[in-house]
């Protein structure tokens, strides 16, 4: 397959070295110091792009990607305020978007696993909850968008809830998320429900970048020749 890369940096260099393994071919390298890449016959030769850039620049490179008909999958974190947009684009124009907040398949059982502990804690008010996430130091925005997505998680289950915040909780129904920047951490997220007599966690702590670029070009492969807005509950059947 013929893979473009949007941005070249942490997760860039690390997709190209996994996709070269898999027998991809990287035909185009977009990075903030050559912008018009985008616009080359290279890029537009591409079966599909893999797009980790920044919150701020993520969503014109989406926009780039549809006018020059290349599908995108993009693990880009801070943009969704926009995401409506994208959605649209991909039902009423036929445009292709895999996104997730994290492409690692543990994260992604460790999303189920957060749905289903909330599920069961739903019945046990007794138990307060707050979330942590640790990351490093580079990192952009915060909290991060698993902890987002895990947020997510427990408020569709748990109904004493109703949002998060960052840091601290201002209300009873709200859930914290204590962000934590620290040396070069890939990434760690856990869960606390605690109670007067005990505590109860689950964690996800991820070794290195491998599982994020793993999941992202197997995403890539599974995004390339199909249409609409895609993501990992798609991809992989628990
Ligand atoms: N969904 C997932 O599984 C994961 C998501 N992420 C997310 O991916 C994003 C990138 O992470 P990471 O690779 O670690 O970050 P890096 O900062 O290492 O890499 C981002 C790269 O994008 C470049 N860039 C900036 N603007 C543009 C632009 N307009 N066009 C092309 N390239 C551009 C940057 O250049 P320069 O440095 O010169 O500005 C840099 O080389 C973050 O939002 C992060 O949260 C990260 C890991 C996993
Ligand atoms: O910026 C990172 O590094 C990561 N970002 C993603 C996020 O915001 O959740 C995924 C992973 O945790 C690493």
């Amino acid at each position: 397959m013929k893979i473009a890369l949007i941005g070249y940096g942490k997760m860039g260099k690390t997709i190209e070295q996994i996709a070269l393994g898999r027998g991809h071919q990287i035909v185009s390298i977009v990075d903030i110091n050559n912008p018009e890449e985008i616009h080359s016959d290279n890029f537009k030769s591409a079966d599909v792009a893999i797009e980790f850039t920044t919150p701020a620049t993520a969503f014109n490179n989406y926009m780039q990607c549809f006018a020059a008909g290349v599908p995108v999958v993009s693990g880009t974190t801070g943009w969704l305020d926009k995401i409506e947009q994208v959605k649209e684009m991909c039902e009423k124009e036929g445009k292709t978007f895999f996104y997730a907040s994290n492409f690692s398949i543990g994260v992604n059982i460790f999303f189920a696993l957060n749905k289903y502990l909330a599920k069961i804690m739903n019945n046990f008010p007794a138990y307060d909850i707050k979330m942590m996430e640790t990351h490093h130091i580079h990192k952009l925005d915060a909290p991060s968008g698993t902890a987002i997505t895990l947020a997510e998680g427990i408020l569709e289950n748990v109904d004493r809830k109703d949002r998060w915040t960052l840091e601290t909780a201002e209300k009873a129904t709200d859930i914290p998320i204590h962000a934590i920047r620290e040396g070069e951490v890939p990434g760690i997220h856990e869960i606390t429900y605690e109670s007067d007599v005990d505590t109860v966690s689950i964690k996800h702590d991820a070794k290195s970048r491998a599982g994020f670029a793993l999941g992202a070009v197997i995403a890539a492969e599974f995004a390339a020749g199909k249409k609409g807005f895609l993501g990992m509950d798609d991809m992989l059947k628990f």
